[in-house]
């Protein structure tokens, strides 16, 4: 049972090796590391070498920590938007709990028990666009299919199916020709196959409000790419940092990827103080849909959670422990 580990750059490498720590604490597992993003640059010559891609398709999941440094902007990201586009990973699941009262900047009786999910469509849309520089500026385009927004929708609808039965489909469809087809798409996917699960429309704008001034509204959200992407960082708010957001990117085929929502933080890397939680949970994300392991992803993230309770806590939450220190609370709490 191998897990292909791309700590990558910046945090990456540190909070991959805090979940792996985690993983080894639960059951035994083989590990096979690539260089990924500018890592790779510097060793390979491009962010997503052959050899990795190779190791991902072959794997029964793949953890990755995040891409990016100060050198290298653009080009890390695209190996990461092409892993998921080769690996065929549409759907990217980030999970936002109110873990503890008082963790985040807002009022703690504003997101007390908020516990949505949002689904990001992750391989359409403006990331993945033609693109370019023309005479007078730049252009990025926005496409989607029906197809590509009805198989994103269906992964929303069964997700708030067990859970608590609410899909609020994100949009701009007053403004934009994917948004009214989105739209058309989601409504006429509800009304045929799950006319049990309740279904809301909400303009991006107003969503953006509505997550920070009523979480508790939502269940499962469903979005694309740009919106999903912008609004899950938002979204970090009602947790407390975005160190706790984790995210498992899945496709029609068994595995997957994991990975925080965060990015490499090239601001506190190498200073032992990143929170590990994101890339923790997002290892148990793994556990629970790429090897069907539910036992020990609920104990990874209890443990998380008493770690949180314990005041035992990374500065982005206000605490003084480290990354190690928090690793070992999480592992002496499982
Ligand atoms: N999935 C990925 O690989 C992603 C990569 N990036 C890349 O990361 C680089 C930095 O981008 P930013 O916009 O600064 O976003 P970022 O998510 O790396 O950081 C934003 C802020 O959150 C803090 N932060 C993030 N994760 C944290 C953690 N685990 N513990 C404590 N604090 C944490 C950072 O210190 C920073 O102040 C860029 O090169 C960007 O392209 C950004 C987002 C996702
Ligand atoms: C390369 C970017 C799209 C990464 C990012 O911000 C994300 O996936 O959340
Ligand atoms: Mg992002």
């Amino acid at each position: 049972m191998t897990i292909v580990l791309l700590p990558g750059d910046g945090i990456g490498p540190e909070v991959v090796a805090s979940a792996v720590e985690v993983l080894a604490g639960v059951g035994e597992f083989d590990f096979a590391e690539f260089p990924f993003g500018a890592d790779a640059i510097e060793r390979c010559g491009t962010p997503l070498p052959a050899e990795a891609l190779t190791g991902c398709r072959s794997a029964e999941a793949v953890l990755a920590g995040a891409v990016g440094t100060a050198a290298h902007t653009t080009t890390p990201g695209s190996g990461l938007l092409r892993l998921r586009a080769e690996l065929g990973l549409y759907a990217n699941l980030r999970p936002v709990r109110a873990w503890l009262e008082g963790l985040g900047p807002l009022r703690p009786d504003v997101v007390a028990g908020a516990d949505l999910v949002i689904v990001r469509e992750l391989t359409g849309g403006l990331y993945v666009g033609a693109a370019g520089r023309s005479a007078e500026g730049a252009y990025d385009t926005c496409a989607y299919t029906a197809g590509e927004i009805e198989r994103v929708a269906r992964v929303a609808f069964r997700l708030a199916q067990e859970r608590r039965g609410r899909v609020t489909s994100v949009d701009k469809a007053n403004v934009l020709e994917t948004s009214r087809l989105w739209r058309e798409t989601v409504t006429g996917l509800g009304q045929d196959k799950f006319p049990g699960v309740e279904l809301e429309h909400l303009l991006v704008d107003s969503a953006a409000l509505a997550l920070v001034s009523d979480p508790r509204r939502f269940d499962v959200v469903v979005t694309e790419n740009l919106f999903g992407d912008i609004l899950s960082d938002e979204a970090a708010a009602i947790a407390g940092s975005l160190g706790l957001l984790p995210s498992a990117s899945l496709g029609d085929t068994a595995g997957g990827l994991f990975e925080p929502v965060h990015g490499s933080a090239p601001d506190i890397a190498g200073l032992g103080i990143a929170n590990p939680c994101a890339a923790i949970l997002s290892a148990a994300l793994l556990l629970r849909y790429a090897l069907y392991r539910d036992p020990e992803a609920a104990a990874i993230e209890a443990a998380v959670a008493r770690t949180l309770r314990d005041g035992i806590r990374t500065p982005d939450l206000g605490g003084t422990a480290t990354t190690a220190e928090v690793t070992r609370a999480v592992l002496a709490g499982l």
